[in-house]
């Protein structure tokens, strides 16, 4: 079974507001609600390709039951530890550009985190579990390299998609997957990457400290793919972007739903990409009718 687990999941309140003036009152011309948090997103989309998971994670409050009643109307399995304090709300502003405010997330206690770790011990050699997302200030801050120690002692698949500092904890630990974006990979090493040549050279460095496979994303720029026999660039698909929320989830859902049907990384990769760019030009996740249009429209390049 696949897990993804949300510390800080959220509803993401988007609001399409026309000419945003900052200061003034503005008023917003559409909106929608969508359960977010990063492996909530890898659950539902994951979900819409017919690969089952269970989503693990704290939620709370009225905002917590909205994201349990979406999960449990999609089909999709969860098993979250209920906490007091509300779930947060993230805002997702576009006005031409895209603006994000992301709530800090309500506080864990420690018996909480216990009931995490239980679970987590519980998986095992044909599970893999997805630890997505910044993770709330209340949890200590090694927490995704404890869930790494404890996957690679059970045999289970672990895939980070976190900050570059929550990943720099990480460095050293076996890991099937990472995703990066440029500007996170370039914060890890404490560099700014501008060329595609150093964005490999540094997604190699990744690769060599025990990471099966390194998806480096770079938007609309397309993606690197790096493992012990492959570099690979990616071109994305053509389209207009309406929401880009996601779409770095959406890659992470795409390799691990491909690769989990073909054991072939290129065939992975390249339905990541398509994937991602779905969730790009779509106002939600990308689903898979569009994603498979999209797949013949990504060019891989060996580099
Ligand atoms: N403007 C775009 N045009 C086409 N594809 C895009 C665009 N933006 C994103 N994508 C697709 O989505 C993938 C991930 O995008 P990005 O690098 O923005 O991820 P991210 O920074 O992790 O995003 P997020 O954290 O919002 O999920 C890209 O590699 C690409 O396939
Ligand atoms: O605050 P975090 O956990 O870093 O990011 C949370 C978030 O921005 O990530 C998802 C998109 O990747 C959204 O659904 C959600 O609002």
């Amino acid at each position: 079974m696949n897990y993804t687990c949300t510390l800080n999941p959220s509803i993401d309140y988007i609001m399409h507001v026309d000419g945003f003036e900052a200061g003034d009152l503005n008023r917003a011309t559409q909106t929608a609600y969508f359960a977010g948090g990063k492996g909530i997103n890898v659950s539902r989309l994951l979900k819409r390709l017919d690969v089952d998971t269970t989503a693990l994670g704290y939620i709370g409050g009225f905002t917590g039951a909205f994201i349990r009643e979406t999960l449990e109307s999609a089909g999709i399995a969860h098993q979250f530890i209920e906490i007091n304090e509300p779930t947060r709300v993230n805002v997702k502003l576009k006005s031409g550009t895209e603006t994000e405010i992301n709530g800090p997330g309500p506080s864990i206690t420690t018996e909480q985190l216990a009931l995490l770790f239980e679970q987590i011990r519980s998986l095992g050699k044909h599970d893999a579990l997805v630890a997505a997302g910044n993770a709330p200030g209340s949890v200590p801050a090694d927490i995704y390299a404890r869930m790494a120690d404890i996957c690679e002692e059970n045999g289970t698949r672990f895939i980070a998609d976190t900050s570059s500092a929550a990943l720099r904890d990480l460095i050293g630990k076996r890991m099937f997957l990472v995703k990066p974006n440029h500007h996170e990979l370039g914060e890890l090493f404490d560099t700014t990457i501008s060329s595609i040549e150093e964005i490999v050279s540094y997604a190699r460095k990744l690769h060599e400290t025990g990471i099966d496979n390194v998806i480096v994303s770079m938007g609309g720029e397309g993606a690197v793919f790096v493992n012990k026999d492959h570099a690979w660039k990616a071109q994305t698909p053509k389209g207009t972007v309406k929401n880009s929320v996601g779409a770095g989830d959406s890659m992470v859902a795409g390799f691990l739903a491909a690769y989990e049907k073909s054991g072939d990384y290129e065939q992975a990769f390249t339905y990541a990409v398509a994937a991602g760019s779905a969730t790009a030009f779509s106002d939600d996740l990308g689903d898979r009718q569009y994603i498979e249009k999209l797949v013949s429209q990504v060019n891989l390049t060996s580099i």
